[in-house]
């Protein structure tokens, strides 16, 4: 047993790197254990009626990391049957931890740097990225990295198609404790 963990819920958080896969993998995840599926990115620009982005240009980081904490604390009240992704800059926050532990199981997905930078320099729309080269980009995840490390459980995702990884997923949840899986 995890310490921290003491109601389980058939909930799982994803958390990771900008790029990683948490949005694309949470959806195929959430199909296979047919949970449902929360993009905390994704709520938070419906609440705001605006782009990541927009959000960070028009009232900064700050305002988008208050929204993100607010968010997840509803979420712990709401969620029972969720796979949720969150955005990257979740586990910045103790509070946040504390809270994603009360929901259920984290997992990091650990992406190669190559492939992070390769998929960040492929697509615009993460305010933190856009305008980084690639060593600001990988200094970024170097600085993060110990804040993902917190995780319940950490998944290699380098060279892994999709359903790989939500395979990794799955047979890791079971190897580290079976109460995990759904
Ligand atoms: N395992 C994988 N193999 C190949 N491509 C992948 C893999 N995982 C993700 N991708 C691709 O990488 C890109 C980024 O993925 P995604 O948007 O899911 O990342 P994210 O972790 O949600 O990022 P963010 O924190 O910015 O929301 C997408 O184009 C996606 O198709
Ligand atoms: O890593 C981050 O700090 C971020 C990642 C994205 O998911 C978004 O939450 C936003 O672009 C910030
Ligand atoms: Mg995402």
């Amino acid at each position: 047993m995890v310490p921290g963990h003491s109601e389980w819920k058939r909930n799982l958080l994803l958390v990771g790197f900008m790029g990683a896969g948490k949005t694309t993998l949470g959806g195929i995840l959430s199909k296979r254990c047919r949970l449902d599926f929360v993009d905390t990115d994704q709520l938070i620009t419906e609440q705001f009626g605006l782009s990541v982005a927009d959000i960070f240009s028009r009232y900064g980081e700050n305002a988008f990391r208050v929204a993100e904490t607010e968010l997840l604390r509803n979420l712990a009240a709401r969620c029972r049957h969720s796979v949720i992704a969150t955005g990257g800059g979740m586990v910045l926050k103790d509070e946040n931890w504390r809270v994603m532990r009360q929901i259920g199981p984290v997992v990091f997905l650990r992406a190669d740097e190559q492939e992070l930078v390769e998929r960040l320099s492929s697509a615009t729309g993460r305010p933190l990225a856009d305008d980084s080269d690639r060593e600001a980009i990988l200094e970024r995840y170097r600085q993060r990295l110990p804040c993902y490390l917190r995780a319940d459980l950490v998944v290699e995702t380098k060279n892994q198609a999709p359903l790989e990884v939500v395979d990794a997923i799955l047979g890791g949840l079971e190897r580290v404790n079976p109460k995990w899986l759904f």
